[in-house]
């Protein structure tokens, strides 16, 4: 059988079927139109100001290490004016962080981007291996995410830096529309499907990977070939979102756009005002100062859970009512800065100048 010519360029022969789209492509067009897609998405949504310095949740992992790739590519190709960083979480997991962290220093190197690494450790006086010790593997995905999301603000605070991107991908983000349905958590539905998070008193989040597949991910890592570490977290990953996850795994294997339509759906739905009005009011965590919606946020709440050797009690729904009052010898988070308003008000002031987004 002859070769099959490219359906986008019709010269090279075609190497690769797009599970997105089905095209038979070349390589060459498979890395073209997988990054100009991604530039599409973010620059439909004017996710970034010109001049703005932004942090790549790194973790050595596929996605965030093809995202840390192809942000300094569009970066570059489309005069962003980005100043870009990799922030790494260390959350202390013996025989997987620290090895998927020598990877990040490697990309470092290969991508001569300026790297923070923040740990658990440092910021909460617990690794994740110690969490395990003492909460068991059922429930330290709960301890993790919250500890993580926290960190990786606090990171990007300590670089005065107002904006983060991660390398979540339509998998993820239809895997999370799904359980939000299933747990009937309105108030996250309508926000998880937003490209970025945006707040008064909070680092903006970006997802430039929300309509990029997982499988086009892995491919563009493979061809390209990229340094990443391919291991699973060694801790039992959480078992609800398992199902979710394999659940649209088989969807997307009867019909591909599945995970686009899923994204689709949930942005097309619009939550009643009385709903709207009845959710959480965010206000300031009266320990740490971290945005929260109850008086003291999460990852306080979890912490001093540890601390007092009731960790398991404080993940369920009464950890809201926990106690105030923490004695002067326990472990707190310290006070949470936003980064400095001057910074943010120089950004602002770059981008009248500049009167540009991307
Ligand atoms: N330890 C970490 N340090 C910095 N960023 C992280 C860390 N863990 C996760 N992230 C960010 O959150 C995103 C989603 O994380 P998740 O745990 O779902 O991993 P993943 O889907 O396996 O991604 P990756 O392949 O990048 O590890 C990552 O792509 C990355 O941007």
């Amino acid at each position: 059988m002859p070769p099959r010519p490219c359906q986008l360029c019709s010269n090279n022969r075609a190497m690769i079927k797009r599970p997105k789209t089905g095209q038979q492509v070349c390589k060459e067009c498979f890395f073209f139109a997988f990054e100009e897609e991604i530039h599409k998405t973010i620059s439909d949504a004017n996710t970034f100001k010109r001049g703005e310095r932004v942090a790549i949740g790194a973790s050595g992992g596929k996605d965030s290490t093809v995202l840390a790739h192809v942000m300094k590519t569009l970066n570059e190709r489309h005069d962003y004016g980005l100043e870009l960083f990799l922030l790494s979480i260390d959350e202390g997991i013996t025989g997987y962080r620290d090895d998927s962290l020598e990877t990040v220093k490697r990309n470092k190197e290969q991508y001569q981007l300026p790297l923070k690494i923040l740990s658990y450790n440092e910021l909460y006086g617990w690794t994740m291996d110690r969490i395990v010790e003492a909460v068991g593997k059922k429930n330290n995905c709960t301890f993790c995410g919250v500890f993580r999301r926290q960190a990786l603000d606090r990171g990007a605070s300590s670089l005065n830096i107002s904006h983060i991107v991660t390398g979540h991908n339509a998998d993820d983000v239809a895997e999370t529309v799904l359980m939000n349905i299933l747990r009937g958590d309105v108030s996250r539905l309508g926000r998880c499907v937003e490209i970025t998070t945006r707040g008064e008193d909070t680092i903006n989040r970006s997802k430039p990977f929300k309509y990029t597949y997982e499988k086009e991910i892995v491919m563009y890592a493979y061809f390209k070939k990229l340094d990443y570490f391919s291991t699973e977290c060694i801790y039992s990953p959480e078992a609800y979102r398992g199902f979710a996850r394999t659940y649209i795994k088989d969807l997307e294997a009867l019909r591909p756009s599945t995970i686009i339509d899923i994204i689709h759906s949930a942005e097309n739905i619009r939550i009643s005002e009385v709903v709207q009005d009845a959710l959480p009011k965010q206000q300031k965590c009266q320990r740490c100062g971290y945005i929260s919606s109850n008086e003291l946020c999460k990852a306080c709440v979890l912490l001093q859970g540890l601390e007092k050797g009731t960790a398991k009690m404080a993940i369920g729904s009464k950890a809201k009512h926990v106690s105030q009052e923490v004695s002067s010898d326990t472990r707190t988070i310290p006070m949470f800065k936003m980064p400095d308003q001057q910074v943010r008000n120089n950004q602002t002031n770059q981008t009248n100048q500049a009167k540009q987004s991307v």
